[in-house]
C-alpha cells in the first residue's frame, strides 16, 4: 500500500477542500469582470486544479502547460523543460498559474520570464503549498494555500518519482524511501 510509505499526514482531505473553497471564493471576487485563464502546471497540479475551478463562480478558461525539472529524483535539476506549451492566445487575458508546490522557485520564475512574451494582461500565481526554507529565486506568490515544512512532500497531486500523486491528503515521505 502506498500508505505504507508515508512519514506524517500534514494537510488532511479535509483541510484541503476548505482551502480550495476559501481560494476559490477570493479568486471569483479579484477577478470579477476580467478574462481569466487557469494555467495548471502539469502533472502535478492536476488534483488541486480540479478541486480549485470547482469553486470559482466567474467564467474562466483552463490551459495546461507541462515542465519538469525533478525528473525521478528528489533534487531540482534547475534546468527547466518545456514539454507542453499553452494552446490558447492569451493576449489581454489574465493569467493565473496554478502549481501544486513552489520549493526552490526555479519552475515558477522560469514560467512567469517564459510567459511575459505571451502580452498577457498580467500572470499570477496561486499555489498550494509553500516550502519556504529552500527558496533560491524569489518569486511573488498572489496566493497561498499552506506552509510546509522542508520534507519531501508526496500527495494530492504531488509525486515521488511519479509514485505518490493519488494520495487523497498532503504528506511528507519517510526518509528512508528516497535517501538512499
Ligand atoms: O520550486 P521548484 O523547486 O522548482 O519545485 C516545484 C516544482 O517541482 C514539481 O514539479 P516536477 O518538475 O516534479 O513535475 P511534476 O509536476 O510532473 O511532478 C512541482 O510540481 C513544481 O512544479
Ligand atoms: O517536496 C516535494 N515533493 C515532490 N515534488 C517536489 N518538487 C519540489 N518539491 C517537491
Ligand atoms: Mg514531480
Amino acid at each position: 500500500m502506498i500508505a505504507n510509505d508515508v512519514k506524517d499526514i500534514l494537510i488532511s482531505r479535509e483541510e484541503l477542500a476548505e482551502k480550495c473553497k476559501e481560494l476559490g471564493a477570493k479568486i471569483s471576487k479579484d477577478y470579477e469582470g476580467k478574462e481569466l485563464v487557469l494555467v495548471g502546471i502539469l502533472k502535478g497540479s492536476v488534483v488541486f486544479m480540479t478541486d480549485l475551478m470547482k469553486e470559482i463562480t466567474i467564467p474562466c478558461n483552463i490551459e495546461f502547460m507541462e515542465v519538469s525539472s525533478y525528473g525521478s529524483g528528489a533534487e531540482s535539476s534547475g534546468v527547466v523543460k518545456i514539454i507542453k506549451d499553452l494552446d490558447e492566445d492569451v493576449t489581454g487575458k489574465h493569467i493565473l498559474i496554478v502549481e501544486d508546490i513552489i520549493d526552490t522557485g526555479l519552475t515558477l520564475s522560469y514560467l512567469v520570464e517564459y510567459l511575459k512574451a505571451r502580452k498577457a494582461a498580467g500572470t499570477d500565481i496561486v499555489c498550494l503549498l509553500n516550502k519556504k526554507e529552500r527558496r533560491v529565486r524569489d518569486i511573488p506568490v498572489t496566493y497561498v494555500g499552506f506552509e510546509v515544512p522542508d520534507e519531501f512532500i508526496i500527495g494530492y497531486g504531488i509525486d515521488y518519482a511519479e509514485k505518490y500523486r493519488n494520495l487523497p491528503y498532503v504528506a511528507s515521505l519517510k526518509d528512508e524511501v528516497y535517501k538512499k
